[in-house]
């Protein structure tokens, strides 16, 4: 009998294999770290050969640990870190050249071009994003136009791309299988996220050989099967790919219009269900697809933050205010406000709704009384105030009234900092349970492919909540501390270029 889905997520960071059952609880987990490079400032790149050893490794490692035997498992769900951009050889099978992580800047004049060109507007109706070296388009470009040869072979049809998801797929089917998902296909700035079809023109644009691309699938369907060689003999059919903040919206159990939910990570990415209707946004949010399942398309505003919880490690690693993140919440609740401090942690500058590159950490309002707790509290805060004022940019773009938010990642842990967020979004915050979203959202998506689940309403009955965060603040007072958090982010913005 079949009892598990094997959820893949292969992360910025590390590679995880997950084991979950027909409630949706996990049963056995392995990880691994793998190297990070950064070839000069500003430049990030992986190995995909280290991404495939350790993403096939841990596969094997949680079965090894819970004595669970391929037979058993139902479906693959993969999931993956998005942008991220490999090209390979359609025969060898070997990489031309390092991944190059969503996170790397190489290509930012190339998009300074684009823009020069007035491309801004085409790029942003056809694609849903703003011209950014976050995405695939440009690293492919830079890709072909650097590898020798690259660019000959390309035109001959001898070279594949794919984000991390088709690598997997194509890694694990030994080659049969070059597709990817709507989700993923959304995050590349050469997929016409109305059409649902590669963009020409983006493709010639970037002098990019349309024989490159993968097939765009479903998010929920059979992609292909493991090859033997794999997993001792089993051929597990794959059946569930997903970027992994849509597979956590997925896993978040937001099917419904309007349902949002915030991964508290290291930065924080929100997306909201926008239903069958791509938003245009106004607040340089970004509109993106959600999942692709029966040929329908479900698609979502997504924006966000550069500095979450990575400001709770700066507290930790810089100024040495605590010893462990989890250390905060008492802090925080150890005095009776912020004491007029407010911190901006635009250390990078800020994303939506600002768009500031040039932005800079602020912290003002502090005098003599100022203790180390009101900046914890402070730094707490400014990741709530950071929420608050996208998910007001997506209320305005998508014109709803936000009804609650679910919340997930590491700094959800916080109660201190839920109850804030209730308070200054004035919306119930719902903490689930089980709180590995993604994997649960790709598990679920490979589960509805082969009958393991039935329906969404099933899936919806397995999240419980945790905890819900009602907001108990008085409405003035809530508005008061908001605005003094504007002012601050005033103070931050064009710091850079300033005397
Ligand atoms: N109890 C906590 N309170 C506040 N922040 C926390 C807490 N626990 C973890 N964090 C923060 O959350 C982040 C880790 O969350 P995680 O979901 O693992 O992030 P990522 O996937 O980006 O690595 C770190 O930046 C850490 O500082
Ligand atoms: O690696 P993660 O999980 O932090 O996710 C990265 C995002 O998908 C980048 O868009």
């Amino acid at each position: 009998m079949k009892q598990y889905i094997m959820a893949l997520d292969q992360g910025t960071t590390s590679s995880r294999a997950l084991l979950l059952n027909r409630q949706g609880d996990v049963c056995g987990v392995a990880q691994k770290e793998f190297l990070q490079r950064y070839p000069q400032p500003g430049w990030v790149e992986h190995d995909p050969m280290e991404i495939w050893g350790t993403q096939s490794g841990v596969a094997r490692e949680v079965l090894e640990k819970t004595g669970i035997r391929p037979e058993e498992i139902a479906a693959i769900g993969i999931t993956n870190q998005r942008e991220t951009t490999v090209v390979w050889h359609r025969e060898t099978g070997r990489p031309v050249h390092h991944a190059i992580v969503w996170q790397c800047r190489r290509t930012a004049e190339m998009c300074d071009r684009l823009k020069e060109q007035g491309l801004e507007e085409t790029i942003k109706r056809k694609t849903g994003l703003v011209v950014d070296a976050y995405f695939s388009g440009t690293k492919i470009k830079w890709i072909l136009d650097h590898v020798p040869g690259a660019r000959e072979m390309a035109a001959k049809g001898d070279l594949l791309f794919g984000t991390i998801d088709t690598w997997l797929i194509w890694n694990l089917t030994r080659g049969e299988v070059h597709a990817t998902d709507y989700s993923n296909a959304s995050r590349t700035m050469l997929f016409n996220i109305h059409t649902g079809e590669w963009d020409e023109e983006l493709l010639a644009l970037l002098d990019i050989p349309p024989a490159m691309m993968p097939e765009v699938k479903n998010s929920s369907g059979i992609y292909g099967y493991t090859d033997p060689h794999t997993f001792g003999g089993a051929r597990i059919p794959i059946s569930g790919v997903a970027g992994d903040q849509q597979a956590a919206l997925f896993g978040q159990t937001c099917f419904r219009q309007g349902m949002v939910k915030n991964t508290y990570g290291t930065g924080c990415f929100l997306l909201m269900n926008t239903g069958e209707t791509p938003i245009p946004s106004s607040h340089g949010l970004l509109t993106t697809i959600a999942w692709g399942i029966d040929g329908q398309l479900t698609y979502a505003l997504e924006g966000s933050i550069f500095v979450a919880g990575a400001v709770i490690q700066w507290l930790r690693d810089e100024l040495r205010l605590i010893r462990d993140a989890a250390e905060t919440e008492a802090m925080a609740l150890k005095v009776p406000d912020n004491g007029g401090v407010y911190l901006v942690p635009a250390f990078v500058g800020l994303g939506a709704p600002h768009w500031d590159m040039y932005a800079r950490g602020t912290m003002v309002g502090l005098t003599r009384g100022t203790k180390a707790e009101h900046l914890v509290r402070a730094a707490l805060e400014s990741i709530a105030y950071q929420t608050c004022d996208i998910l007001e940019a997506m209320a305005d773009d998508a014109d709803i009234i936000i009804p609650a938010l679910k919340v997930d990642g590491g700094a959800a842990q916080n109660d201190f900092l839920m109850q804030f967020q209730a308070d200054m979004l004035q919306v119930p915050v719902l903490r689930p349970l089980k709180v590995e979203s993604t994997a649960q959202g790709a598990a679920f998506l490979a589960g509805l492919a082969v009958g393991f689940w039935q329906n969404q309403q099933e899936l919806s009955l397995l999240q419980q909540e945790d905890h819900i965060f009602e907001p108990a603040m008085e409405p003035v007072e809530r508005k008061q501390q908001l605005s003094q958090w504007r002012r601050a982010v005033q103070r931050s913005l064009q710091w850079e270029q300033a005397e």
